[in-house]
C-alpha cells in the first residue's frame, strides 16, 4: 500500500482489513484558494464511490490526489491507497503510433507471451476480441474507452480512478459502457472512485455517492437500490432529487 502525503510517497504496513482508500484532513491549495479543504474520505475494499459536485469543486483535484498525479501542488493531510491503482480518463489516451494490444500490454512486467494473452483475455472481456491489431484511429470513441478499461483491468487494479471516463461518449454508447463498467466491475470487484457530472450515472453505478462542495464533503448519499437499477422506479427518482438539490440545481432546470 502506497501513502501519498503532502507529496511524499511512503510505503508502509497495513492491516488486511483497512479500508481499500483512506483519506485524512487532504488539503490542496492553489496559491490562496483551498480547492480540497480539510477533506477526509474512506473506501472500503470493493466499494464503488461516485464523485459528483460543481464544476470547480474539486473532484478531479481529488482523484489527482489518489492517483499520486499531483506533485508540486501545495497541500497537506494524508492519502492511502492500495499498490494496483488504474486510471482511466475522459479522452483514451491511447497512443496513436501504436495498435490496440500494444496500448493494452504497454508497460505491463513480467513474459512478454503472458502479458498479450493477459491483454487478449481483457480486450475480449471488454467486446474488442478481433481488434487486437486495429490502430486507435480506427475505433469510434466508446471502442476506444473500451481499450482504456482494458488496459486498466489488465493490471488487475485494487483501486480504480475514473474521472468522467465516459463524459464525451453519445447517450446510446454511454449506457452501454454503463452495463460494461457494471459488469467487469462485478466480476473483479475493485474499489472504485468515479468521477461523474452525470447525476443518474453515478446512482446506476455506485454504492455510495459523494457530493463536493468547495473541497468538502457536502453529502453523502449510499443507493440502496439492489443490483437492477431502473431511472423509472420512484425510489430512483426520489434519491435524483436529493442529490439534485444537494448540488443546488433547480428541478425546473431539469424538467424544463
Ligand atoms: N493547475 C491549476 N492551477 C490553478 N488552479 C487550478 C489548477 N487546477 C485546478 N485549479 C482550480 O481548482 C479548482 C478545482 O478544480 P478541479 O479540476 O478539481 O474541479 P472539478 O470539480 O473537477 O471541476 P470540473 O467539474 O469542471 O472538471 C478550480 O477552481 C480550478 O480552477
Amino acid at each position: 500500500m502506497a501513502t501519498h502525503a503532502g507529496g511524499l510517497t511512503a510505503v508502509v504496513e497495513v492491516p488486511a482489513d483497512a479500508p481499500a482508500v483512506a483519506v485524512r484532513g487532504l488539503v490542496r491549495a492553489y496559491g490562496e484558494d483551498r480547492v480540497l479543504d480539510d477533506l477526509d474520505l474512506e473506501l472500503g475494499a470493493g466499494e464503488f464511490v461516485a464523485i459528483l459536485g460543481r464544476s470547480g469543486s474539486g473532484k478531479s483535484t481529488l482523484l489527482r490526489a489518489l492517483a499520486g498525479l499531483d506533485h508540486g501542488v501545495a497541500g497537506t493531510g494524508e492519502v492511502r491507497v492500495p499498490d494496483q491503482v488504474s486510471v482511466v480518463f475522459q479522452d483514451s489516451r491511447l497512443l496513436p503510433w501504436a495498435r490496440v494490444l500494444d496500448n493494452v500490454v504497454l508497460g505491463l512486467g513480467g513474459a512478454r507471451r503472458a502479458a498479450r494473452d493477459a491483454g487478449r483475455a481483457a480486450l475480449a472481456e471488454v467486446g474488442l476480441a478481433g481488434r487486437e491489431l486495429a490502430w486507435p484511429n480506427e475505433l469510434s470513441g466508446g471502442e476506444q474507452q473500451r481499450v482504456s478499461l482494458a488496459r486498466s483491468l489488465v493490471r488487475s487494479p485494487q483501486l480504480l480512478l475514473a474521472d468522467e471516463p465516459f463524459g464525451a461518449l453519445d447517450a446510446l454508447t454511454r449506457i452501454r459502457m454503463h452495463t460494461l463498467l457494471r459488469d467487469l466491475y462485478a466480476r473483479h470487484r475493485p474499489a472504485v472512485l468515479l468521477v461523474t457530472h452525470d447525476v443518474d450515472e453515478a446512482i446506476v453505478l455506485a454504492d455510495r455517492v459523494v457530493v463536493l462542495d468547495r473541497g468538502r464533503i457536502a453529502v453523502e448519499r449510499r443507493i440502496d437500490l439492489g443490483g437492477a437499477r431502473d431511472a423509472a422506479d420512484p425510489r430512483f427518482a426520489a434519491i435524483r432529487t436529493e442529490l439534485l438539490d444537494a448540488l443546488g440545481v433547480d428541478r425546473k432546470d431539469v424538467t424544463a
